[in-house]
């Protein structure tokens, strides 16, 4: 067994636990759960759009204990203020040291649409997904059939969800349907934890056109966004190289003014 399909074996478990504890008619009566979704869509292809989706997160499978005992608020805040199109927080307790309270708290004070982060199998994590204040759910293709996705996309979309669907290689190229809004390329192999932004580039052109497109992982630099966007990229999942900092605000400010300042570079030049 990978690493995958240990996390997706203890989800089923999670879930089924959680719907004798929380059942889903009372998931909706959160109060989010009637309040509005805003868009990732929309800001992503918004003109002079930073394009990045910043990510929360606390520790992961392969990078071990990233920021333990940070607190969200200072960081989703300036996530928010300095421009990004998104932010996605992990909501896996076991192997990322999330939870639900985190969307829910990050929700109050942010305007930007929130990704929830976690690893969908079952619808009730779709209502829940909008119970908590979340915009936008992700789908794995290497852990759902092709049929799979398209049940969970269009559940989301009836919630007025907007879905992401990840993939990462040529034959998950097959998962993509109708529902889906984004697709993204993730760069890290979740079984082998193999990063290699190659991966966006030499898929780019086999998503089909009408999708909007994001690169996930593995990105750390300026330069890699520019190289992404003349492929087409629209967004840009960025976790672990703001999360590593002792205050991965400031690493996100600084980030955003340097691709702010290349972009102008590149525009004028
Ligand atoms: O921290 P990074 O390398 O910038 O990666 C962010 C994000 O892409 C990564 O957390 C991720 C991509 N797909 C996932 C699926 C589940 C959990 C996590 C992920």
């Amino acid at each position: 067994m990978n690493i995958l399909d240990n996390i997706i074996a203890s989800k089923r478990i999670e879930v089924e636990q959680k719907k004798e504890l929380v059942p889903v008619e009372d998931l909706k009566t959160f109060p989010l759960y009637a309040s509005m979704c805003n868009s990732l869509v929309s800001n992503l292809l918004a003109e002079g759009s930073t394009g990045i989706i910043a990510e929360f997160k606390r520790k992961s499978p392969s990078k071990g204990v990233i920021n333990a005992d940070i607190q969200i608020g200072p960081v989703v805040e300036t996530y928010d203020a300095h421009g990004a199109a998104g932010i996605s927080i992990l909501t896996d307790e076991n192997y990322f040291g999330g939870s639900n309270d985190d969307i829910i708290y990050a929700r109050d004070i942010v305007s930007v649409p929130i990704l929830r982060k976690d690893f969908i199998i079952d619808e009730y994590q779709i209502i829940e997904a909008k119970a908590i204040g979340a915009s936008v759910i992700l789908l794995i293709a290497a852990n759902l059939t092709p049929q799979r996705v398209q049940e969970l996309a269009l559940f989301a979309k009836r919630q007025s969800l907007e879905v992401l669907l990840e993939i990462h290689n040529e034959e998950e190229l097959s998962h993509i349907c109708t529902e889906v809004d984004i697709v993204g390329v993730n760069n890290r192999d979740l079984k082998t934890f193999t990063v290699d932004v190659n991966r966006s580039i030499e898929l780019s052109e086999k998503i089909p056109a009408d999708k909007i497109k994001i690169s996930e992982s593995g990105i750390s630099d300026v330069d890699t966004i520019l190289r992404l966007r003349q492929h087409g990229y629209k967004g840009f999942l960025i976790g672990e190289n703001f999360m590593k900092h002792a205050d991965p605000s400031i690493a996100f400010a600084d980030f955003v003014n340097a691709l702010k300042a290349a972009s102008k570079v590149e525009m004028e030049g």
